[in-house]
């Protein structure tokens, strides 16, 4: 049974990486004790699983079999306070958040364990003077090596922990300061119950530690007081002794727990327990005491710990945003990339895409004249009504005179057909209109009279026009303003002629649109869908990013040894990123409202809200994709991966994609992927943002809280994978 004076005790732990067919093992059956009021040396060279079991103290990693207890308890059993209060964790790598100051460093950890802001002054006061802190206000980024792990250490001592595990805090460090530490140390085991697990690869150091556990390839090799190891072995250094052991057990990697001469092998706390390590007054306790002492120790923690629940979740929720924060402002990369890149991205999209198409080259050729500069002639008349009869000619001039008005179309004139379409061919024009010969007289006979006239007339007043095709939005469009043209161009006639204006129309009246406008900008109609993709995937990118970053600092895991749960992690990541949302979504709005002129019917309010929802969404993707991925490498594939099918299956992405060539109309899916597409978090979020924006209509509308359930239904699965990813990796 574990007594009270033992911190730790680990029973035939084992531990492999890897799977269970071809595993890597760690801990092989290990033991190892640990008093409270002494400092336990745990030697080993590297690599032999040192760093893992630590981390199985700590309650960071699990054993696959085997019993570790500290304070008597599981880490990580319900107020076991391990991961948390009772422990101080200095992991191996600085694992500090390098955009903070000292002080925010110190304060970060000291809210985490539930201090008072004042008791994290005069133990940070304390501590400064102890360990030669940094300056108070300077950045970890810009603190030394050395600087930096003093800071590391004081984070662990903070809070006056019962047990504190340190991974190699010496390193880097000047003998002064090192001897320094290791004085403190001793002085704080002493003077209270402070149980301390140390690795050092200055082994000579660990001389001072009251007991040493010799470690190679996963199994304690010997664990005793210094002395007693150096006098069984008849040297005058731990060193050499820990040469002997090793050399005695061969190169093997794999150590057979069974042949370990039995001393060696048991390493128990007995041998360490002759140590005079404890205050006599320790010493004193009996069994029964300890014993009652442990149980009203744990009872006394399960009581503060449902007391100051809600007290240290504050506090806790309050410390990650703070650094949430700190991290973001300082990185200037990443304030440019809430805030200005969507603006950025917007400007381009209103620059480049919707707008009309200038300067389109047409070639012009007609036959009713000789040169072109009969249309500049004044004297030229192409109308004329007389006694009933409308006389027209050269009316090509006219045409072209519609299409100079038009703006947008450079006329390009040719005096042969030949000319017109080499250059078309060659691709220095777009395409040409050619005017036959007697186009002017065939016209009026067309007028005058109908459908008696013959069809050599009838051929003759047809304008023709051949263009590239490849360009099929430009072509598009250059159809349409060449017919709009020629549309102007009969009104023209029939006016001059006195002819009822009703003849040159077609029996097909397009009246006032129900919703939006005969001139709906291409832009207003795309910029909703632009919009909700681009928060939702900068949202992604952002969180993958800061999480992944996290994670490889060692910041996630180093709050989790402190206490911290992955719910508050999340937490306080998902508020800090929906404040950021809110104010990059009022700011897309406001920008594109303001700058670009684009309107809204609707609530601004309700899109704000809807924006907002969307790339909050897109951050729990963000969230997903680093649960999921190891590495920022991984996570830019997955994102970059999933980015594409959701707008290529999105409806109104098709459009963009069109235009840039890439895609067709949404009517062209197969119909079983249009069931599945509205399901995409844009497809009908984006429908929605169109209904607020060009019906004005409200949340009450099905095509407008569709979107919204859409949206909240992907937020539900996304954190759900989200929680269930973390539990797994943790
Ligand atoms: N997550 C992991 N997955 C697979 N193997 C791992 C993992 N972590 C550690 N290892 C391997 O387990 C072994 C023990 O690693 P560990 O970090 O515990 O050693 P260590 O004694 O602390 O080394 P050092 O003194 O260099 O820090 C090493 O061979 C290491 O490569």
């Amino acid at each position: 049974m574990t007594s009270s004076a033992t911190a730790v005790e680990v029973r035939n732990g084992y531990k492999y990486y890897g799977s269970k067919s071809n595993p890597k093992i760690v801990l092989n059956y290990l033991n190892m004790s640990v008093l409270r009021g002494s400092i336990y040396g745990l030697l080993g060279a590297s690599g032999c699983g040192k760093t893992t079991l630590l981390s199985c103290l700590v309650g960071q990693r699990r054993l696959n079999t085997g019993d570790v207890r500290v304070f008597g308890v599981k880490p990580g059993m319900p107020g076991s306070g391990v991961p948390g209060i009772r422990v101080g964790y200095m992991p191996q790598e600085i694992a500090l958040v390098e955009e903070m100051s000292v002080r925010e460093t110190i304060y970060y950890f000291g809210r985490i364990y539930g201090m008072t802001d004042e008791r994290i002054y005069e133990k940070f006061k304390n501590l400064c003077s102890l360990l030669q802190l940094p300056p108070t206000g300077q950045l970890i980024k810009k603190c030394s090596g050395g600087q930096q792990r003093r800071v590391s250490f004081a984070c662990a001592l903070i809070h006056d922990p019962e047990l504190l595990i340190l991974d190699e805090p010496t390193v880097g460090l000047d003998p002064e300061l090192r001897e320094k530490i290791w004085e403190f140390l001793i002085e704080t085991t002493r003077s209270n119950k402070l149980a301390v697990i140390i690795t050092t690869h200055y082994i000579e150091e660990a001389r001072q530690a009251n007991c040493i556990g010799l470690m190679r390839n996963g199994v304690l090799l010997a664990e005793d007081t210094p002395e007693n190891i150096m006098r069984r072995f008849e040297v005058n250094s731990v060193e050499e002794a820990f040469l002997i052991l090793s050399q005695r057990q061969g190169d093997s990697d794999v150590i057979d727990v069974a042949q370990l001469p039995r001393a060696d092998y048991q390493a128990t706390s007995a041998i360490c327990d002759g140590v005079e390590v404890i205050d006599s007054a320790i010493e004193k306790e009996s069994s029964i005491k300890d014993q009652l002492e442990m149980e009203d120790s744990n009872k006394e923690h399960k009581m503060k710990d449902l007391r100051e629940w809600l007290f240290i979740t504050r506090g806790r929720i309050k410390a990650l945003m703070i650094k949430n924060f700190v991290q973001l402002s300082r990185q200037p990369s990443g304030v440019v990339f809430m805030l200005l890149f969507p603006l950025i991205d917007l400007t381009c999209f209103y620059l480049a895409i919707g707008r009309t198409p200038q300067d389109l080259k047409v070639g012009l050729v007609s036959e009713e004249f000789s040169k072109w500069e009969t249309c500049h002639d004044p004297q030229l008349r192409m109308v004329s009504a007389f006694n009933e009869t409308c006389y027209l000619s050269n009316t090509s001039c006219l045409y072209v005179k519609e299409l100079e008005a038009m703006n947008h179309i450079n006329r390009i004139f040719y005096d042969n057909l030949e000319d017109a379409y080499r250059d078309a061919k060659e691709a220095d024009i777009l395409g040409y209109v050619y005017v036959p010969h007697n186009f002017s007289q065939s016209m009026q006979i067309l007028i005058e009279y109908g459908r008696n006239a013959d069809d050599e007339d009838i051929a003759n007043a047809e304008i023709a026009v051949r263009l590239d095709m490849t360009d099929r939005q430009v072509s598009l469009f250059l159809e349409q303003k060449l017919r709009e043209a020629f549309g102007n161009y009969l009104k023209t006639i029939i006016n001059e002629c006195n002819l009822p204006a009703s003849v040159g129309n077609l029996p097909i009246n397009f009246q006032k649109p129900i919703y939006g406008s005969e001139d709906t900008e291409f832009q207003q109609f795309v910029a909703p869908g632009v919009i909700m993709t681009m928060v939702f995937f900068l949202a992604t990118l952002m969180t993958a990013s800061v999480f992944i970053s996290e994670r490889l600092d060692g910041i996630w895991d180093r709050s989790l040894v402190a206490g911290v749960s992955t719910t508050q992690m999340l937490w306080a990541h998902l508020f800090t990123q929906l404040i950021i949302m809110i104010i990059q979504s009022t700011e897309v709005i406001v920008f594109v409202g303001l700058v670009f002129d684009t309107y809204n019917r609707g609530s601004t309010l309700l899109l704000i809200f809807l924006l907002s929802l969307n790339s909050f969404c897109g951050m729990l993707f963000g969230l997903l994709i680093s649960v999921w991925c190891k590495s920022h490498t991984e996570a830019n594939f997955s994102a970059t991966g999933a980015f594409y099918p959701m707008i290529i299956l999105c409806e109104y992405f098709k459009i963009i994609l069109y235009i840039i060539g890439l895609l067709w109309p949404l009517e062209g899916m197969p119909t079983y992927l249009r069931k599945i597409v509205v399901f995409f978090p844009f497809t009908l979020s984006t429908t929605s943002a169109r209904n607020i924006i060009e019906k004005g209509w409200d949340l009450t509308h099905p095509d407008v809280y569709n979107g919204f359930l859409v949206i909240l239904a992907w937020i539900i699965i996304f954190f759900s994978f989200c929680m269930i990813g973390t539990k797994r990796n943790t």
